[in-house]
């Protein structure tokens, strides 16, 4: 299937003099998983937020599954499904009657038959009668994906979905997403900021920086393209660095040489007549990543100190309580 979930075309989203969004343009293949990764403040949620209608760009086109969300705002939500740490869950009610909030107010006439089969599903209707508060951060999140879907939504936007998490509890949600995905031929759209994340869940990414597009395709493309393998070789004493720059390009310093390359091991094949002649302390492969490609796209990495306090608080605020 190649149909389109959605398009994003030229968009563009000023605040004041601010360009949140500059002339961005993808589009998710129905059925896809698609990441949108970036570092705080490149534009993901402000993405999420217009094509889940909540605000209106500046100007270009999106539409998702099938109508323009500035036209049709009502419509499209009708469709979708979303899930952010903004997404109103209420810790006092219980499961179950957070699903029939959700239910009222977006009139899902078989709410009830909906969230029961989705509840069974997760393995979580035995609990519909706990106070969400009380649950665990993994049950808590199956809740919130039930809310997402209950309206049978064509498409789920998730944004940071695994913000906040622990390691085991992420990649229990991963496994979730990638599930109810194959499960359900629910589209997701979602943003992260770990490369991890987007390396195993998504099928193509769109790399986002400073309201920009730098690169869109699958994790393995995306290494491939602008990742590039690096060969270090350390040397006892000196050694020649021409004999080895002719491999790709090469930083030296002191007696350790990187030599960056598209595929290490059918190089080192090439280079074992070279390296027969010198005497080799060690020599490390270091395999293309998506933070090297990331690096290379951007000049920049994402860092620890681009995490997002804000969310991260809100989260955690909701499961201690
Ligand atoms: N309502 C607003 N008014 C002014 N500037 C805004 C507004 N909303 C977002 N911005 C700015 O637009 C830029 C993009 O924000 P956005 O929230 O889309 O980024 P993000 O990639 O989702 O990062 P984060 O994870 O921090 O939300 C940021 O510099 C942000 O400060």
């Amino acid at each position: 299937m190649d149909e389109q979930s959605i398009i994003v075309e030229d968009l563009v989203k000023k605040y004041g003099d601010f360009i949140a969004l500059d002339h961005i343009s993808f589009d998710v293949k129905s059925g896809e998983v698609f990441g949108l990764l970036g570092p705080n403040g490149a534009g993901k949620t402000t993405t999420i937020k217009i094509l889940t209608g909540l605000t209106q760009p500046t100007s270009g086109k999106a539409i998702v599954s099938g109508l323009d969300v500035t036209q049709n705002p009502n419509e499209v939500k009708r469709r979708i499904g979303w899930i952010s740490a903004d997404v109103i869950v209420d810790d006092d009610l219980s499961a179950w009657e957070n699903l029939e909030l959700q239910g009222k107010l977006e009139g899902i006439k078989d709410w009830k038959d909906r969230a029961k089969q989705l509840l069974e599903y997760f393995g979580i209707f035995e609990f519909k009668d706990k106070q969400l508060g009380k649950f665990s951060t993994g049950m808590r999140k199956k809740v919130e994906i039930s809310m997402a879907l209950l309206n049978s939504p064509d498409v789920v936007f998730m944004d940071e979905p695994t913000i906040g998490l622990d390691v085991s509890t992420r990649k229990a949600l991963w496994d979730i997403i990638k599930k109810i995905n194959r499960d359900f031929g629910v589209t997701v759209l979602l943003t992260t900021h770990y490369m991890e994340e987007a390396d195993m869940l998504c099928e193509r990414i769109a790399i986002i920086n400073k309201g920009k597009i730098t690169a869109v395709g699958s994790p393995e493309d995306l290494k491939s393209r602008y990742g590039g393998d690096v060969i270090e070789i350390q040397f006892y004493g000196n050694f020649d660095p021409k004999v080895f720059e002719k491999y790709g390009a090469a930083t030296i310093k002191e007696n350790v040489i990187k030599i960056k390359v598209n595929n290490a091991e059918s190089i080192l094949v090439d280079m074992l007549k070279d390296l027969s002649q010198v005497k080799v302390k060690s020599l490390k492969i270091e395999k293309a990543s998506l933070d090297t490609a990331f690096l290379n796209l951007t000049g920049n990495t994402i860092e620890e100190e681009d995490f997002d306090a804000r969310k991260f608080y809100t989260v955690l605020r909701r499961s201690r309580k």
